[in-house]
């Protein structure tokens, strides 16, 4: 596997992949890598020809500093699991190499950014946005995998694919979780063991939530129903947990036949911010 650091080298080396007629994936991630990015870099390698996976932990892209700061950064035994995984090249660019000068890009994904992650992490999205513009750009991928865990992402992302004409196809992988149910998400490194105990309580509401949805609750009952679920948990602070059409991410008020709907959380445990969300089709 080889590690490239600037814009110039990776573009240098997937147009000469092009020329070669190799079929590229990209996998974007900001490091910190657990199972459930590995399992994106190996469906990447099965799919494509060569893989590319960029560490870069994107600074406009968080809205709390502290957040920035403390997010975990692990390059060595990041490279260290991407070679077995099937990674080709690893991208891991400066702050200085994505960002010569401040970007003046600004991002307005209306209605879709208005909600959930978008309306409690100003200026998040033009962040992402900002940064995976870059990154096909220098990439130029034929496919390009994210999760699932980041639901609202996905759809920012393929509104981006869209609007900007990226010839490529966006892979939504599903969320790979814990034993216990947890989403896997490098943020849970920095949990405390009481507060990792606690986790997976997240989940459970949600499974709860489908359930309520299976069983023709209506969407307040739901909110209602998971407000009080999370608020028995004195470490849990849930920050939001919508019912959401999952095209639009609009909240919904009432039910219509089969209609895709995302159930989302983000929660705060002991200062640590945590999102999840599980998709179900109402009958
Ligand atoms: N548990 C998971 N299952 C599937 N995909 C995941 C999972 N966790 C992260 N990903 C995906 O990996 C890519 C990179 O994510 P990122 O590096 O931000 O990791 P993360 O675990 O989501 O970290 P955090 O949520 O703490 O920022 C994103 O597309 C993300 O959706
Ligand atoms: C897509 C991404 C790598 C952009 O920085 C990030 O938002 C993430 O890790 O989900
Ligand atoms: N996985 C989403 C990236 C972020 O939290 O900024």
């Amino acid at each position: 596997m080889q590690i490239l650091q600037t814009a110039a080298a990776l573009q240098a080396q997937t147009e000469t992949w092009r020329r070669e007629g190799q079929r590229i994936g990209l996998v974007p991630t900001m490091g910190a890598l657990h199972e459930g990015h590995l399992q994106l870099v190996r469906a990447a390698a099965q799919e494509c020809d060569v893989v590319v996976v960029s560490i870069f932990v994107n600074p406009t892209q968080f809205n709390n500093p502290e957040d920035y700061r403390l997010y975990p950064r692990l390059p060595e035994a990041d490279a260290e699991l991407l070679g077995p995984a099937g990674c080709t090249a690893l991208f891991l660019p400066s702050v200085e190499e994505m960002y010569p000068r401040p970007t003046v890009l600004h991002f307005d994904f209306g209605s879709l950014e208005r909600v959930m992650e978008g309306a409690h992490r100003p200026g998040h999205f033009n962040g992402v946005a900002t940064v995976v513009s870059k990154l096909f750009h220098l990439c130029r991928p034929h496919r390009a995998y994210f999760g699932q865990k980041d639901f609202q992402q996905v759809a920012i992302v393929r509104q981006l694919v869209q609007d900007l004409s990226f010839d490529l196809e966006l892979v939504a992988f599903p969320t790979i979780r814990e034993a216990d149910g947890l989403a896997m998400s490098s943020r849970n490194r920095r949990l405390t063991p009481e507060a990792r105990l606690v986790a997976p309580a997240l989940y459970r509401a949600l499974q709860q939530a489908e359930q309520l949805v299976h069983q023709h609750n209506t969407p307040d009952a739901i909110r209602i129903a998971v407000a009080e679920l999370l608020g028995q948990e004195p470490s849990i602070t849930l920050e939001y947990f919508e019912v959401a059409d999952a095209e639009t991410l609009q909240p919904v008020s009432e039910w219509k036949p089969n209609q895709t709907i995302a159930l989302c959380l983000a929660a705060q445990l002991g200062g640590v911010r945590l999102i999840d969300n599980v998709v179900v089709k109402t009958v």
